[in-house]
């Protein structure tokens, strides 16, 4: 039988009717609820991506705020715009889209977006209160693959998850969010990445897998024990057509299966919109 499809666009749609509704409870006691994105550089998904989560923001009625640099911008003129969305009132939270033409200013760029505003999740006082089991903001994509999950009734306590990358954005935030002892965590994880040479011997053992390789078609239906949940979060492109980690052959073996679009994406973006309206809200307290 094939797999069911883990509909992440449906439940991304509800999240933001939800998120609609506590944007205007706010607003209507006069407190603004606005996203900030800062883009540097051209990157064609990069700047769609962007265009997306201000899309979702402009159907809850939050305000969106963007700062766009040039591919050449220095590292002082990227802090000079998270000093203004730090600065601004009408920001709640924003993120710096990664990844920056220079990866290695990326550390000296997240550490100084203020941790309240942190609509990403990953600045280090947010990774830290991850790592103690005490969330402040959670990073986007691990949280929506939560929430996924978890409205399909899927639970991952004491069962085995691999997770496929160790990456700052997914693998490694989602290792240590599905293995805390936050309520519907205590998974058993184990984390495989490049440097791993057989991931097919750790995958078979899974009942949940996630892949957040970049790497398409890393997960081989082989690979897959029968009936195990598989959702593939990685992002690779062929020109513009967006690449899944999931083989095909995976949804005739897998119980459940994220689908090329429409799964793990929206989720990210609805969990961005959900950041920024908590932000506003524990200001507001
Ligand atoms: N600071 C930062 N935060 C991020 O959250 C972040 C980032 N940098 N850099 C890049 C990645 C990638 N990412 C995606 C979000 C949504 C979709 C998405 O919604 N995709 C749709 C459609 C994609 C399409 O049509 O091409 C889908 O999967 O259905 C994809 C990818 C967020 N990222």
């Amino acid at each position: 039988m094939p797999a069911k499809l883990l509909d992440g666009q449906s439940l991304a749609n509800e999240m933001k009717v939800k998120a609609r509704e506590k944007v205007e409870l706010l607003k209507g006691r006069g407190i603004p609820v606005g996203l900030g994105t800062i883009l540097v550089g051209d990157d064609g998904p990069s700047a769609n991506y962007v265009a997306m989560k201000h899309k979702d923001c402009s159907e809850v009625g939050v305000t969106s705020f963007h700062r766009h640099l040039s591919k050449g911008a220095s590292l002082s003129e990227i802090l000079e715009a998270v000093e203004e969305f730090n600065d601004s009132p009408d920001v709640s939270a924003f993120i710096v889209q990664l990844p920056l033409p220079d990866p290695d200013i990326e550390e000296e760029v997240l550490d100084k977006v203020l941790p309240a505003k942190d609509a990403d999740g990953l600045h280090p006082v947010n990774l830290g209160k991850l790592v103690m089991s005490k969330p402040g903001i959670l990073p986007c994509t691990p949280a929506g693959i939560l929430k996924l999950l978890q409205r399909y009734d899927i639970a991952v306590e004491g069962r085995r998850v691999v997770i496929v990358g160790r990456g700052l954005t997914v693998g490694r935030p989602l290792a240590l969010l599905l293995s805390s002892s936050l309520p519907g965590c205590n998974a058993a994880v184990t984390v495989v990445h490049s440097r791993v040479k057989d991931i097919g011997e750790i995958l078979c053992e899974a009942d949940v897998i996630v892949s957040a390789a970049g790497v398409p078609g890393i997960i081989r239906s082989e690979f897959v024990k029968i009936g195990a949940v598989v959702v593939g979060a990685g992002t690779s492109f062929d020109g513009r057509r967006l690449l899944s980690d999931l083989e095909d052959g995976v949804a005739e073996v897998a119980s459940f299966v994220t689908p090329r679009i429409g799964g793990v994406g929206p989720m990210t973006r609805a969990m961005l919109v959900e950041n920024t309206v908590l932000a506003a809200e524990r200001k507001a307290v």
